[in-house]
């Protein structure tokens, strides 16, 4: 029997494709970028860069990079399973879902609370869904470990109303990344993760950092949408809400401000340059004022926010980055850590390095009062493993806490 699993990640500007087998081990992968403009491209793991149709959609990048993954071998024409990500579940899911009619019809109910990401899900969802209508297909929610959140953390301050017409209020993001980080971290430390207290930072072009008590979410940085909480590649995080009056008062409209929010601030909007770390730290280092900005305004509120995330929390088994910059910069990580003596965090310098053991293990010193780990994140892993026990009826211990 075809044990293959498919994981399909369609982001505003990126389809990631993904093949398992089922004991996790990833086979192949594939990532379609810069679509919708002019050189759209298929960058296969390990192949040629392939030029997608001039601004092909999601649809077309999916499409192409599936057929590419069967022209070479790496998908048989009847995978297992298919997982998705789904960026917004709202209140709806609690943990993933097997795709039916009546799932689509929930997921497009919150497209209007993330109109970056769950239109391209769909889209995502629709396409497989006619190329292999006889597989099980499975949504995994980036919402869902945060349901957990305790009404005090994810109520806004605004009328109450909102939330009860609307369901104004904090959901969360990045949940899957945050969920499995906090379960390898609690594997390292050699408890169980129904037991473990972790701060999970998750830096990559979107960014936002997690409490977790007992191995479930009590408090987050992301909130209606993934634009509140931590500096982002070209998301500003969190910023006076008065802006939007202000900025009015200078012609600028509310629909170009959340424009100018969601895509031309964070580290581009201050750099003025770039939204990508890597090259925001070589410009720094060489002197460009406006990217060494950029670089300490990202560290100090990510810093602020690790702060906050104590709060929720009565004791702390280790804070953990991950994503691409979590993982990758020991520049970033020594910033932010340097901001945080006060609560007894100190960095070892000699194994926060940027390659071997500090890629993936404890950069804490001896004297830290608190273990600091970088954990590579696993997300399209996690999905295929919750695809799998939905399609095939087998429980995922994944899932048995996050209820
Ligand atoms: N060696 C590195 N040093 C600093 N930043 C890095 C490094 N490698 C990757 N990054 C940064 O990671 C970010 C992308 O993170 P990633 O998790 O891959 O993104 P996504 O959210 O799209 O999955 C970019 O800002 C990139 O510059
Ligand atoms: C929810 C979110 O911010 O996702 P990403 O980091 O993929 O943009
Ligand atoms: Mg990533």
């Amino acid at each position: 029997m075809n044990d293959q699993i498919l994981v399909v990640n369609c982001g505003s500007s990126s389809v990631k494709m993904a093949v398992f087998n089922r004991s996790g081990e990833s086979l192949a992968s594939a990532l379609a970028e810069k679509i919708g403009q002019s050189d759209a491209r298929l960058v296969p793991e390990g192949g040629d860069t392939v030029a997608l149709p001039p601004n092909a959609d999601h649809r077309q990048s999916l499409i192409a990079g599936i057929q590419w993954l069967q022209d070479n071998g790496h998908l048989g024409k009847a995978p297992l399973a298919i997982g998705h990500r789904v960026v917004h579940g709202g209140e709806a899911f609690h943990q993933a879902a097997l795709l039916n009619n009546k799932v689509i019809r929930a997921i497009e109910d919150c497209a209007s609370l993330a109109p970056l990401h769950n239109p391209v899900n769909l889209a995502g969802i629709e396409a497989t869904m006619e190329l292999f209508p006889r597989v099980p297909q499975v949504a995994v929610f980036d919402t869902a470990f945060h349901q957990t959140l305790p009404r005090h953390a994810w109520l806004y301050p605004v009328p109450k109303r909102f939330y009860n017409d609307w369901g104004v209020r904090r959901y969360g993001f990045h949940g899957t990344s945050h969920q499995y980080v906090a379960e390898e971290a609690a594997r390292r430390l050699d408890k169980p993760a129904e037991t473990a207290s972790v701060i999970s930072a998750h830096l990559g072009n979107g960014c936002s950092i997690t409490a977790i008590r007992d191995g479930r979410s009590v408090d987050t940085s992301m909130g209606l949408t993934p634009l509140e909480g931590l500096v982002m590649g070209t998301r500003s995080g969190d910023v006076d809400p008065g802006l939007f009056d202000f900025l009015a008062s200078k012609g600028i409209s509310p629909e170009d401000t959340h424009g100018i929010l969601n895509r031309e601030s964070g580290l581009l909007g201050l750099s003025g340059t770039t939204s990508d770390m890597r090259n925001l730290l070589k410009a720094a280092r060489n002197g460009d004022r406006d990217c060494q900005d950029a670089f300490e305004v990202f560290c100090f509120r990510l810093a602020r926010y690790i702060g906050a995330m104590m709060v929720s929390l009565d004791n702390l088994d280790a804070l953990v980055f991950t994503g691409g910059i979590g993982e990758n910069s020991s520049e970033v990580r020594a910033r932010t850590v340097a901001h945080l003596a006060l609560p007894g965090f100190r960095i070892d310098p000699d194994s926060n390095n940027d390659h071997g053991q500090a890629r993936n293990g404890a950069i804490s010193a001896s004297d830290s009062r608190f273990p600091i780990l970088v954990i590579p994140t696993r997300e399209e892993a996690m999905i295929a493993r919750q695809a799998v026990a939905l399609a095939t009826g087998e429980a995922d211990p994944n899932q048995s806490q996050n209820h």
